[in-house]
């Protein structure tokens, strides 16, 4: 483990120079890592972790998804298999149905737990809810998580290109001795930037509250407000999406990401920086309340259970893709697509 100052708080972390893939790979040589699910995580993690070189099956049931998982270049009856026959010959079990689903599948999951397998996930949330998910693992597989800090398709659109996105990992249950070795080889094929530990609540209940927050929900909603008073007071769909979003995505963001806040606000007027200092308090001050009463509810485990009863109707797909549908036609985002449409390299 490396330490590193984190703002003044040092944390031990995995970087790929102390833990190289051929190490990894020399972990998780006699596995064959059946990943179970090919929805957004399942197809990002499983084809870094084959062009790691990783003895890895995939694990999907009949349909779009599985016809996606062959044209990707799974081969059914040789890496691709119904998720019955995955589980049976997977010694490592990633488990990557969505986390509604898990709850339906896992009845036929703990069936193929022999002793001596690992149970994998990608979230904190099954075995942190298991009075409410049923979802408790027998004592003799080690059980463990790899949650990459990111979309799927991100995770390997960032591997393609030769970079990666950060990771944190948990151990569960060590039956084995040995599960936090492979927990961290595991992330490092999936193919992970550093690795930071975790355990399983925690990973659950930051990440619940990060995607409703900063990165999902918070994100629409700020960008909804100011485009809405922008409008309000007479501005254009153009001038408004623009000064909302496309500024921040195409221009500011990517600042951010290289080197800080005050770097991209340097990189700014010097009018805009005393505006962005002197409003991002109240703007603080009125959105705490809000991150309070959102972690609080994910503590009390209200989330959990919203997103599990929503998320197991039979028509769950259908109502999301309404809700989805509904923001895509929104007058923002209807101005965003004609936006993104005329940028240079995309005419
Ligand atoms: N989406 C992400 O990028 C992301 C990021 C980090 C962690 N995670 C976690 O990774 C795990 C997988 O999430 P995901 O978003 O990739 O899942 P997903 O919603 O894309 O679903 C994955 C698969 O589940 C299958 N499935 C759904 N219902 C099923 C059922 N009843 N029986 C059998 N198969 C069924 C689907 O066919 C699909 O292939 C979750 O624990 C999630 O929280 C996801
Ligand atoms: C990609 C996210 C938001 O980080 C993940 O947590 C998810 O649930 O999809
Ligand atoms: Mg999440
Ligand atoms: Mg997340």
């Amino acid at each position: 483990m490396a330490t590193i100052n984190f703002g003044g708080v040092e944390e031990q972390v995995v970087t790929r120079e102390e833990f190289p893939l051929e190490k990894a790979r020399e972990v998780l040589a006699n596995e064959v890592i059946a990943v179970i699910g090919y929805g957004v995580q399942g197809p990002g993690q499983s084809l870094n972790m084959r062009d790691n070189g990783f003895n890895v099956i995939v694990g999907q049931r009949k349909g779009k998804t599985y016809d996606k998982a062959v044209a990707d270049g799974w081969v059914p009856g040789e890496t691709l298999f119904e998720i019955e026959e995955a589980l049976e010959k997977g010694t490592i079990i990633c488990f990557l149905l969505s986390d509604a689903a898990q709850i339906e599948l896992w009845p036929t999951v703990k069936a193929a737990l022999k002793p001596g397998k690992s149970l994998y996930f990608s979230h904190g949330f099954g075995v942190t809810y298991k009075e409410k998910t049923g979802i408790v693992p027998p004592a003799d597989v080690d059980v463990f998580l790899v949650a990459p800090k990111g979309s799927g398709t991100s995770l390997r659109r960032l591997f393609v290109e030769g970079k990666g996105l950060n990771s944190s990992f948990a151990v569960y249950q060590d039956a084995s001795g040995n599960a936090r070795t492979k927990a961290i080889a595991m992330g490092i094929g999936v193919g992970s930037g550093y690795l930071f530990e975790t355990d399983f609540y925690k990973e659950v209940t930051s990440d619940l509250t990060g995607e409703r927050g900063t990165l999902m929900g918070a994100i629409q909603g700020i960008f909804a407000a100011q485009y809405e008073v922008l409008r309000e007071n007479g501005h254009s769909p153009s001038e408004a999406f623009n000064e909302t979003v496309e500024e921040l995505t195409q221009s500011l963001m990517p600042l951010v990401a290289e080197n800080g806040m005050d770097w991209m606000y340097a990189n700014c007027s010097t009018t805009a920086q005393r505006g962005a200092l002197d409003w991002w308090k109240p703007f603080h001050d009125a959105t705490k309340p809000v991150f309070e009463k959102l972690y609080n509810s994910v503590k009390s485990q209200e989330q959990a259970e919203i997103s599990i009863t929503r998320n197991s109707q039979s028509d769950y797909r259908e109502k999301l893709e309404v809700e989805l549908a509904e923001l895509r036609e929104s007058e923002m985002w209807q101005a965003g697509k004609a936006v993104r449409s005329l940028r240079p390299e995309r005419s």
